[in-house]
């Protein structure tokens, strides 16, 4: 499992996604460049505040299980892809759900192109056709009912936490044209991890996971660790005064900090089986999106063992108590029960990863699966002790509203 296979560290601190030191672009492309050469369906677009990244085609599907062997076999495939080809070429992209076990959708693709900084399109690069219908999956009355469920097993001790989440399935006059959803996420949300990956279909038409994540799973950089954890939530608001108060009244919030606190907690533990240091303040800080402002803690660390993966830290914390719950399989039994709609792709983990095991991983929130003229929305709630049904279904809906208003719904 030695990183690297002997060759030499290629990536830079800080630098573009993985840009190896020695390949210097004569011209660099923007962001932008890189958007319109993205063909939907066939590649992979990321674009995070590291740069972002085009990979195209397939050297090599790795559609491995999201079993706690996937970090290796990955490793493994990308030293030796290291080894014959380019190593700025060998790189693995993709998404991997949120059941464990179920099957991934990582590649390992044929080019990459990267451009540094983050994709800021300054307009639409086309229209994104109109939504006709929009249906909750499951109805809004059967969200609440979840909830009231849930809250009686907190009641019970059986959890402490546990996020609920529900779906809205869009459907638009024509199909949606995946590069305008990713540049009206990114022109929506300047801040977060923007994405489209290409998932198995399952019909006629391609299926691409796209998104604006603003949570960070884990990022490793050259041994370095960060993981930014979000849980508490609370709707913003169009006027300025109301919407700071909002933030104040998050801050204060004895209910939202415990339910932040679990999902810090449980990733210090995880984080701390693979990390020689690790440094986690003490309280949160605020943190802001388009439509919701979070609790944030920002945890640093540095791994203790070289041969150590972002693959392997990814899914050491996967599902954190932000998109499952607390204890973790009590947590996945409600889930389990309480949610008609299997998850897919949401709440797992999209990114990208090195030959050095370098890399960067988003929770797969703010996200949806576009097929055609539908595209299916996710979102979820923390439920603990004094979490109110109507409360939080507001909650989902508002999380929603990223995705709806980049579709103009
Ligand atoms: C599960 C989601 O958000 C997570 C991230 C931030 C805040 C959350 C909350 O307050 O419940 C969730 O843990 C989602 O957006 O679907």
């Amino acid at each position: 499992m030695a990183r690297g296979g002997g060759t030499t560290r290629e990536t830079v601190p800080g630098s573009p996604v993985g840009r190896p030191r020695r390949s210097v672009d004569a011209a660099p492309t923007a962001p932008t460049g890189l958007l319109r050469s993205f063909r939907p369906g066939r590649d992979t677009l990321w674009s995070s505040s590291r740069g972002t990244l085009l990979a195209t085609g397939a050297a090599e599907r790795l559609d491995l299980p999201w079993t706690s062997d996937l970090p290796d076999l990955v490793g493994e495939r990308l030293r030796e892809a290291a080894a014959r080809t380019p190593a700025a070429d060998a790189l693995v992209v993709g998404a991997a759900p949120f059941r464990t076990g179920a099957a991934a959708a990582l590649v390992r693709p044929a080019a990459v192109r990267r451009a540094p900084g983050r994709l800021r399109p300054g307009r639409p690069v086309a229209p994104v056709p109109a939504v006709l219908s929009g249906a909750p999956a499951p109805a809004e009355e059967h969200y609440r009912e979840s909830v009231r469920r849930a809250l009686d097993l907190l009641a019970d001790g059986t959890l402490e936490k546990v996020v609920l989440a529900r779906a809205l399935d869009l459907r638009t006059a024509s199909d949606v044209d995946v590069r305008a959803l990713v540049a009206a996420l990114a022109a929506h949300d300047e801040e977060a991890r923007v994405f489209a990956v290409p998932l198995p279909a399952t019909g006629s038409a391609p299926r691409t996971l796209v998104g604006a994540s603003p949570e960070l799973l884990v990022s490793l950089t050259a041994g370095r660790v960060l993981a930014t954890p979000l849980a508490g939530s609370a709707a913003r608001s169009a006027d300025p005064d109301e919407d700071a108060a909002r933030a104040r009244a998050l801050l204060a919030s004895d209910k939202d900090r415990r339910e932040h606190a679990l999902v810090v907690d449980a990733m210090a533990h995880a984080l701390g089986a693979w990390c020689a240091e690790l440094s986690v303040p003490a309280e949160p800080e605020l943190v802001a999106t388009p439509t919701v402002w979070h609790l944030a803690t920002r945890v640093e660390g540095r791994t203790a063992d070289p041969a150590t993966t972002s693959l392997h830290l990814a899914r050491a914390l996967h599902p954190t108590p932000a998109v499952g719950g607390t204890p973790a399989g009590a947590a996945r039994r409600a889930i389990e029960e309480l949610e008609p709609v299997d998850r897919g792709f949401y709440a797992g983990a999209v990114g990208w990863q090195d030959a050095s095991g370098d890399g960067e991983w988003a929770v797969a929130i703010r996200c949806g699966v576009v097929e055609g003229p539908s595209v299916r929305l996710h979102a979820g709630a923390g439920i603990v002790r004094g979490s109110d049904p109507d409360s939080e279904l507001a909650e989902t809906t508002a999380k929603l509203a990223l995705l709806r208003s980049a579709l103009g719904a």
